[in-house]
């Protein structure tokens, strides 16, 4: 553990354009279902998962923003505080493949260079497919991302994109700690370590002085679940 009695909690946003499957991924990874329906994302949905990565626990909260331009004022308000970003595209959409950069630029310009990982999603469909091999991987390396192809109906990877995002997050963590070890004492919220003794919300401002708003579980929620989806709600 990084300290006693200190969980770490990572809020990641998963982007992309509509339908490509941010919630069904979220779903998921988080309930172990998947849905053939699809229900338009309105704003921003959460739902979190906790896991062991190198001995360590860690709460993953997803959130969940909609593809649609129309809600960007929403979602981009919740990109704040992110300390991890899934970009996702669609094997049978060019439109979401050709968006990515521009997801990219919209979550950086909030949150700056954050543990990030390009995902494209339906490989399942890949007698549909509208992207090339090798454009996607040009595309991940242009961008310096690790790519993974999924399958959320088929159950492909999903785990994977998350496990690589937790491991990358907790890297940079213990870099930040090394460098300076008062860190976690003094500013712990920001950097994703929740003290579990309170259990309470507050603003607090960021070093590039926007708001961010830091969530403290109770100590109930950080237990450990026998069941891996046991720790899921929606908010
Ligand atoms: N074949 C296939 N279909 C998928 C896969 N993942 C998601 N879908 C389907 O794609 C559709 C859209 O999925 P959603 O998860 O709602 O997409 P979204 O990106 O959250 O969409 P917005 O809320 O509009 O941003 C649904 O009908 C899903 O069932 C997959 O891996 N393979």
């Amino acid at each position: 553990m990084l300290e006693e009695d200190m969980e770490v909690a990572i809020k990641v946003v998963v982007v992309g354009n509509g339908a490509v499957g941010k919630s069904s991924m979220i779903q998921r990874y988080c309930k172990g279902i998947f849905t053939k329906d699809y229900k338009k994302t309105i704003g921003v949905d959460f739902l979190e998962r906790q896991i062991v990565v190198n001995d360590e626990e860690v709460r993953l909260m997803l959130w969940d923003t909609a593809g649609q331009e129309e809600f960007d004022a929403i979602t981009k308000a919740y990109y704040r505080g992110a300390q991890a970003c899934v970009l996702v595209f669609s094997t049978t959409d060019r439109e979401s493949f050709q968006a990515i950069g521009s997801w990219r630029e919209k979550v950086e310009t909030e949150v700056g260079d954050i543990p990030t990982v390009l995902v494209q999603n339906k490989i399942d469909l890949l007698d549909e497919t509208v992207i090339k091999n090798e454009e996607a991987e040009a595309l991940a390396k242009r961008l310096k991302l690790r790519f993974y192809r999924a399958s959320v109906k088929e159950d492909l990877n999903v785990n994977e994109v998350f496990k690589y995002l937790a491991e990358k997050y907790l890297q940079r963590l213990k870099q930040k700690t090394a460098e300076e070890p008062e860190v976690v004492h003094t500013t712990s919220n920001k950097i994703g370590v929740f003290n579990t003794t309170s259990s309470n919300v507050c603003n607090q401002s960021s070093s590039n002085g926007r708001e961010v708003i830091t969530l403290r579980p109770n100590k109930q929620r950080t237990k450990k679940s026998k069941n891996p989806f046991g720790s899921c709600s929606l908010v």
